[in-house]
Parts: C-alpha cells; sequence; structure tokens
C-alpha cells in the first residue's frame, strides 16, 4: 500500500516538474529570445524524463489517481494569475524545485541513483533560473532605450551638468564615461550621477568600472574589449545590472554573444571625433550585427559619429538604439541636440 503512495507521489510530481519545465522553456524561447537558456531548459526536461525513465513505468501508471485525488481543485489564492511572463517563469521555477526536492525525497527508497541524479537537476534548476533572471530583467529595462548619451568628461561640475541637461532633453540612458579620475572623486560623482539619472528617469551606465557602478548604485556598466570581461563583471554585481560590451567586427561579436552581456554595442559606424583612431566599423558590419543578434535575445546601441543627420540612415538598418557622445555633449544646448535625435527617432518609427 506504501508503495503505491510513494509512486503516486513520484507520478504527480514527475508532471508538475516536466510541466514547469516546459513553461520555463516557452519563457527562454519566446519572451527572452535566447536559444541557450531554452536549450537548457529543454535539456533538463529530457534528463528529467530519463532519470524516471529508469523507473518501473507501469508502477507510476497504476499509481495515478487523479479522481481520487483530494488536492484537485483546491486553488491558492493568485494561483495561475501572472501578470507578466516574467511572473510566470519564476513561479513555474519554483514549482520546479518543489517537485524535484518531493521527487528525490521518495525516489529514495526505490534507487539511490535516480535520487541522486534529481537532485543534481535540482541545483541545474536554481542556477537556470538565477541565469535567466539576471540576464531578462536587465535586458528588459534596456531594450526601452532609444537614446543614449555618452558623457566623456573628467570634470565633475561638467558631467553633472550634461547628465541632467541631456536627461532634460530626453535621453533614455547616460553613460559616466570619465578616463582619468582618482578612484575617490570619481565615486563620488558616480553617486551625484547615479540620483540625477534616477530623478530625471534616465538609466544610468558607468564604463569600465563594475566595481564603482555597484558601490554607486547605478544601472549598469558598459565594458570594452581591454575591460574585465563580462562574466568577472557579472559575479561582483550587487543587484542584476545593465551589462554592455563593445563589439567592432564578427569575432568580437561572437565572442560578446558567448558571454551573454544585457547590450553589445556595435560601432563605430561613422567617423567620430571622439575616438579618431578607432577604424570604421560602418553600416554594414551594424546591419549584420542586428541579423546576428535577433536569435540571441542580446540587446544592442549602434555608436560612433551618430548625429541627427545621419540616425536615419541607421535606423533604415534596423538600429532601435543610438549611443552619442559630441553630436550632443558638444552642441550649444545638450537639451535641444537630444530633442532633435529623439525626434527624428520618433518621427522614423511611427511613420
Ligand atoms: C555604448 C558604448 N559603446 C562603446 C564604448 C567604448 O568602450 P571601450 O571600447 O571600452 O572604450 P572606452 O569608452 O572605455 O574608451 C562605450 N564607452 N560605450
Ligand atoms: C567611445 C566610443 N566607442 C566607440 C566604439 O565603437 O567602441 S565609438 C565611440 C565614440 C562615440 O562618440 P561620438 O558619438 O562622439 O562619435
Ligand atoms: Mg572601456
Amino acid at each position: 500500500m506504501m508503495d503505491r503512495a510513494v509512486y503516486r507521489i513520484i507520478d504527480a510530481n514527475f508532471n508538475r516538474a516536466r510541466e514547469a519545465l516546459r513553461v520555463m522553456e516557452e519563457y527562454c524561447r519566446f519572451a527572452v529570445n535566447n536559444g541557450s537558456l531554452s536549450g537548457r531548459a529543454k535539456q533538463l526536461r529530457h534528463e528529467l524524463c530519463a532519470a524516471i525513465g529508469q523507473l518501473e513505468q507501469g508502477k507510476l501508471l497504476a499509481g495515478r489517481d487523479t479522481l481520487g485525488d483530494v488536492g484537485v481543485g483546491q486553488r491558492v489564492e493568485n494561483q495561475l494569475e501572472r501578470a507578466t511572463a516574467a511572473e510566470a517563469f519564476t513561479a513555474g521555477a519554483r514549482r520546479l524545485t518543489e517537485a524535484l526536492r518531493a521527487l528525490a525525497e521518495m525516489v529514495q527508497a526505490e534507487s539511490k541513483p535516480v535520487a541522486a541524479a534529481i537532485e543534481r537537476l535540482r541545483y541545474q534548476a536554481y542556477t537556470l533560473e538565477k541565469d535567466v533572471v539576471l540576464f531578462a530583467g536587465p535586458v528588459e529595462r534596456f531594450n526601452r532605450v532609444q537614446l543614449y548619451v555618452i558623457v566623456t568628461s573628467d570634470l565633475p561640475a561638467e558631467i553633472l551638468s550634461l547628465a541632467s541637461r541631456c536627461a532634460a532633453g530626453g535621453a533614455d540612458c547616460i553613460q559616466l564615461r570619465a578616463k582619468g579620475m582618482p578612484d575617490e572623486r570619481l565615486f563620488a560623482v558616480a553617486v551625484e550621477f547615479v540620483d540625477i539619472c534616477r530623478d530625471l528617469g534616465a538609466l544610468s551606465i558607468v564604463n569600465d568600472r563594475i566595481d564603482i557602478a555597484a558601490a554607486a548604485g547605478a544601472d549598469g556598466v558598459h565594458l570594452g574589449q581591454d575591460d574585465l570581461p563580462v562574466e568577472q563583471a557579472r559575479r561582483l554585481q550587487l543587484s542584476p545590472l545593465i551589462v554592455g560590451k563593445s563589439t567592432h567586427n564578427d569575432s568580437e561579436l561572437e565572442r560578446a554573444i558567448g558571454a551573454m552581456p544585457s547590450y553589445v554595442s556595435l560601432g563605430p559606424a561613422f567617423t567620430t571625433v571622439t575616438k579618431p583612431k578607432i577604424e570604421v566599423a560602418g553600416t554594414d558590419y551594424i546591419r549584420h550585427g542586428l541579423q546576428r543578434l535577433a536569435e540571441t535575445g542580446v540587446s544592442h546601441v549602434a555608436i560612433g559619429g551618430i548625429t541627427h543627420e545621419n540616425v536615419e540612415l541607421l535606423l533604415r538598418a534596423g538600429v532601435q538604439r543610438v549611443a552619442v557622445c559630441a553630436a550632443v555633449t558638444e552642441a550649444p544646448s545638450p537639451a535641444d541636440a537630444c530633442r532633435r535625435i529623439k525626434d527624428k527617432m520618433a518621427e522614423f518609427l511611427s511613420g
């Protein structure tokens, strides 16, 4: 009799875990658009089926008694009321780990190797949930950006004044790029910069320095080819951060995609006065980059020599976000310069 009850519990939790994994896989595939994360959910589902397949299938089915299940029809408040796909994913992940725990305990008496395999799957499920949440949340926030302004200066007052004026002009995201400031001063400026951006509704990104970004409470960090790798930066974050990565050619792009940043910058699109020595990658690289990124869920921003006069060329190539430095920060009115670019983008995207 006990044996039957155990198999009944195993059957119910196997179905629960499989169904939860399907929800997680669909979220990764259709909401996050990331093949590698959806592939991991699929792999977990296959491994779970293989582990349970080692038990006697006849006993599992014989144990099933849905009509006699006293739990059928019992609903707790909010069950099945998910406002977003992300909430459905999180609820699925919770159901999955609970079901795997119940499975591992019940299978123990029948087969120790199967119980051990299920325990391994439970730990993989925790890691998958973490990787999905840390990737998808920041990407979703960054995807709302259209105009990303890079404030390049080592003068604290100038940085803060430019950040306010650009945010007032409609910049959705602002980067603090101070290449020659001592750490103590950089941290103090970063704290004020983050406050200004938050008050005016813009995302705050710190260039190069994950430590300063995390300590100042910024929304993200931008990393170049010579900066800390994306994987290492993620390990140092204190809360989910937007992590950007520069790319200038196909091989940098492939490596960047492997590390799953929140966005990659594609550039330089045109000749840039801010980095006069860098080789122009051109609009063909940007077009190719956009195609390649489409199946990864990684967001993008085009960069390099962008002005209100050439932005339409990029929009025609499919660009949805642009990063601009000199055309805004060197303009007589940075706020007006932001508005001009935003208006061009709005005009194109609505037409
Ligand atoms: C949005 C964005 N894209 C590219 C860069 C350049 O980063 P990197 O190559 O590390 O060069 P520096 O800006 O650090 O000199 C960026 N900062 N922002
Ligand atoms: C800082 C930077 N990085 C680039 C890259 O392609 O990695 S282009 C660039 C300069 C962007 O400034 P502007 O809008 O003045 O051209
Ligand atoms: Mg850098």
